[in-house]
């Protein structure tokens, strides 16, 4: 984590009344504001990471803020450079410079080929881009035609704006010449305050692409191949600005009010960054078409540095302050910088091999026992989230009880109060001429008293209909004001007619956020919902407008019941995938049983074919032992043939072991042998045979050797070796055929209980969401309810006191009274 570099920047004065000099005073790296005679003001004094003064010049700005930036650009970070600051306090300046002090800019791109020229070992490709963001548009500086750009985001490109022209460079004259190029195109306008002001902000583009050179000598390729690609935005911005000061009109203030607005996005962006990752929650980077495209550099992955300028003339000083605060707060925004690395085939190929290789290892362990593992582990959470769903729905029952029962007391008073108020009323109408006189005598004052003792928190309400009802503006603001959609924005304000006006301006400089993520009091409706300064003098109508309240909040509070019935339905829904889940699993196990059981049925029939080979093994011994036919051969071919079928059947027990599935391959591994060796056996029986033939007739020409054969009983033997032989092949083969029926039979309810096993995941995983989505439900549901409470309590509080009011003024009235008054003009009472 790195946090942004920020600096302020002091302009020399330029203006000729500014006589009684600056009033900022710069030590090191602070700098504070001081009174005319040089005392400072206390709070007015802020230390950042570097601080420029009016004699500071471009160059020791670019060597102490932006080079590093640069030289890391070329490493492969991303890079992000940019300034801020009031209407002519000296961006642009900074930034672009002038012929004899060129900008952070000019002096970037220099460095960049200069730097590139001693990199020997690499070689690069440079492409830039230069944009300018004009009334919330995205226009090419370096194609006219280009304009109103849209922005887009990938996985590849991340943000990005299609359409822009990326033009590839070679040096430092030819970028130097785009920018001349695209400078012509940016919006400048004359305001009182800058002859020429930028009216658009600017973003100016270097993309570096960077690989070393002689993959093919390396012995390491693999570091060759890798391809660096860094992003480097300069970025000018356009001044904030006070309407008043510059005389903006026409043209000058629709550009101004744009400018405006997508700087106080900006400065909120800023200001949920600065509050840590814990507590900053949404940021609103879709506001603005500026926050979106420097995302990267703001709470992103790329090295971040900020010149702030002001003016040190006394008429700016509240501007000034509204800078340094931002800058304040942009010093606490940490990003994370990290090279960008892009791999070729050949890496790509080889970093692969070798994941495959490591999840072959991995694989070698039981990948049956693993499965057991892994659904005995499933099955354990699922009975964790089956007994904290349980709990849940106790909590929720409780709360709902309790809830009910809360609300009828509320009810209850509510009503017992809109009778006491309404007695109050009545008791006037009865007669006329009684509330005729508190409304001309009394009425306004108890009215100003109220507004007096309450003003704020008794009648502040907290407004949860403006809250629902932003909650419904969020979701439907995927189109801004210029129509151009921009989906998951935050909300801004309908209309940004009043962006540009003092009060905007005001809460910009002095820091104000809007906090777009939590419902509001907003200001508007607090005056609504009590119009304690309302002159109409009507005691009827206020009780009026309290009951329109409390109905409005009996509605809201139906709408809770309602949100919860349907967590309860959906509460009973999960409960019942859940049991399923449950269900599912002793199948899962059986399945898991078989699977293994299968190495060791396999490696029971590796046995069998061994003895059965030893069987027919030492038939032929006994054949070679006798002298009378070529056994040497057929040992040496018999012996081939085991190995053979050793091999492969073997091969086939190791894949089954490793927990591979059966493919044709692996099939024809034990078929081929089989088959080989089945025709092999055949082959020397018919050769055993017609041996003995010619046996019997040698033995027929020369009885001495019949009679020797005949009296060992050789012809016997054999015929019953080989009926052996036979009976067990076609046993071993019955029982291969069997194998191999019960292998795939296996391996399809293997492969059934892997999916069942992926679905059976997925689903939980599913739970798990809808079980945190309900937690949140419950919590802002909680929240909702305390609202409800906080404002029951405030009406009650106000009827309450609105009520002993109105007494204790009859009572008076009546005191003042004189007794002469005719009797129906009192209340009997
Ligand atoms: N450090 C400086 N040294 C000398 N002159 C400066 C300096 N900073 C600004 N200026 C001058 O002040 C005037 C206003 O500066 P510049 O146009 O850069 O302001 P800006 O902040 O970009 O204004 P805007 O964005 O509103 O147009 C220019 O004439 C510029 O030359």
């Amino acid at each position: 984590m790195e946090k942004i570099c920020v600096a302020v920047r002091v302009r020399p004065l330029v203006s000729t009344d500014s006589v009684n000099g600056s009033f900022w005073k710069v030590e090191d790296n602070r700098i504070s504001l001081h009174k005319i005679h040089g005392t400072p003001f206390s709070g007015s004094s802020y230390a950042f990471d570097h601080i420029f003064d009016e004699s500071s010049t471009n160059s020791s700005v670019y060597e102490h803020l932006t080079k590093d930036i640069i030289l890391a650009a070329l490493n492969g970070f991303n890079g992000t450079a940019f300034a801020y600051g009031q209407t002519s306090s000296g961006k642009t300046f900074t930034m672009n410079g002038c012929e004899t002090d060129p900008g952070v800019i000019p002096r970037a791109v220099k460095d960049i080929f200069a730097k590139i020229e001693t990199m020997s070992e690499r070689e690069f490709l440079i492409r830039v881009s230069y944009m300018e963001i004009y009334n919330e548009e995205i226009n090419d500086l370096l194609v006219v035609e280009s304009q109103k750009l849209q922005i887009h985001e990938s996985l590849e490109r991340g943000v990005f704006v299609a359409g822009l022209r990326e033009e590839v460079v070679n040096n430092a004259e030819q970028v130097l010449d785009l920018i001349k190029a695209g400078e012509v195109n940016r919006h400048f306008g004359e305001t009182n305050m800058n002859v020429r002001s930028s009216r658009s902000h600017t973003i100016f583009r270097m993309v570096i692409e960077s690989k070393g050179k002689d993959s093919n000598s390396s012995d390491d390729s693999s570091i060759n191949d890798i391809v660096r690609v860094s992003v480097l935005n300069l970025v000018d911005l356009a001044g904030s600005e006070r309407i008043a000061k510059t005389g903006a009109d026409g043209v000058r203030l629709k550009e101004g009010k744009y400018i405006n607005k997508s700087l106080m996005v900006l400065g909120n962006v800023i200001n949920k960054l600065s509050e840590g990752s814990k507590q900053r929650g949404h940021i609103p980077y879709r506001d603005s078409k500026l926050t979106r495209i420097l995302q990267p550099a703001l709470g992103g992955n790329a090295k971040t540095s900020i010149i702030c300028t002001v003016a040190p003339e006394e008429v700016h000083i509240e501007e000034t302050k509204g800078t340094l605060q931002f800058a304040s707060r942009a010093k606490r925004i940490t990003n994370c910088v990290q090279v960008n690395e892009i791999l070729t085939d050949a890496a790509l190929l080889k970093r692969q091999q070798l994941e495959i290789e490591e999840l072959r290892k991995k694989l070698q362990g039981s990948h049956a026992g693993v499965l057991g593992q892994e659904i005995l582990k499933l099955r354990n959470d699922l009975l964790k989230y089956e007994m904290e769903r349980g709990k849940l729905e106790m909590e929720l029952e409780e709360e709902r009880k309790s809830r009910n029962q809360w609300i009828s007391e509320q009810q209850m008073k509510i009503e017992n109060s809109s009778i006491a108020s309404f007695s109050v009323s009545d008791c006037g109408t009865n007669d006329n001429q009684g509330p005729r006189y508190l409304r001309r005598q009394g009425f306004r004052e108890d009215y100003s008293d109220v507004n007096s003792t309450s003003h704020g928190d008794i009648f502040k309400s907290p407004c949860l209909k403006t809250a629902s009802a932003f909650v419904v503006k969020r979701s439907k603001h995927s189109i801004l004001p210029d129509s151009s959609p921009l989906p998951d924005s935050s909300p801004l304000p309908d209309a940004f007619n009043n962006v540009a006006d003092e009060d905007t301006w005001l809460k910009m400089n002095n820091g104000y956020v809007a906090n777009l993520d939590s419902p509001q009091t907003t200001p508007t409706r607090n005056f609504q919902s009590f119009p304690l300064s309302d002159t109409t003098p009507g005691c009827a109508s206020q009780v009026e407008k309290y009951e329109r309240e409390v109905q409005d909040l009996r509605r809201q509070l139906e709408l809770a019941n309602e949100k919860i019935n349907e967590l309860e339905r959906k509460h009973s829904e999960e409960v019942l995938s859940s049991k399923q889940l449950i269900g599912e699993i002793p199948d899962n196990q059986q399945e898991t049983q078989l699977i293994q059981e299968l190495p060791l049925r396999l490696s029971e029939s590796v046995e069998n074919y061994k003895d059965s080979f030893e069987e027919v093994l030492s038939v032929m011994q006994r054949f070679a032992l006798d002298g009378k036919f070529s056994t040497e051969k057929m040992l040496s071919t018999m012996s081939d043939i085991g190995a053979q079928l050793f091999a492969a059947l073997e091969g086939q027990l190791t894949i089954f072991t490793n927990g591979e599935r059966s493919s044709t391959a692996n099939y024809a591994l034990i078929q081929e042998p089989q088959k080989e060796f089945h025709e092999r056996v055949k082959n020397i029986i018919t050769s055993l045979e017609l041996s003995e033939s010619s046996i019997t007739k040698n033995q027929d020409r020369n009885p001495l050797c019949s009679c020797e054969h005949k009296d060992s009983g050789l012809g016997g033997e054999i015929d019953s070796s080989k009926d052996a032989l036979n009976e067990r092949y076609e046993s071993l083969e019955k029982e291969l055929l069997l194998l191999k029926n019960e292998r795939d039979s296996l391996l399809q309810k293997f492969s059934e209980s892997s999916d069942k096993l992926a679905t059976v995941s997925s689903e939980k995983e599913n739970v798990l969401k809808d079980l945190n989505t309900e937690a949140h439900r419950r919590k802002k549901l909680e929240g909702e309810v305390k609202q409800f409470t906080s404002a029951f309590v405030c009406r009650q509080k106000s009827l309450i006191s609105l009520r002993s009011d109105l007494k204790a003024k009859i009572e008076k009235w009546k005191a003042e009274t004189p007794i002469s008054v005719p009797k129906s003009f009192g209340c009997e009472d």
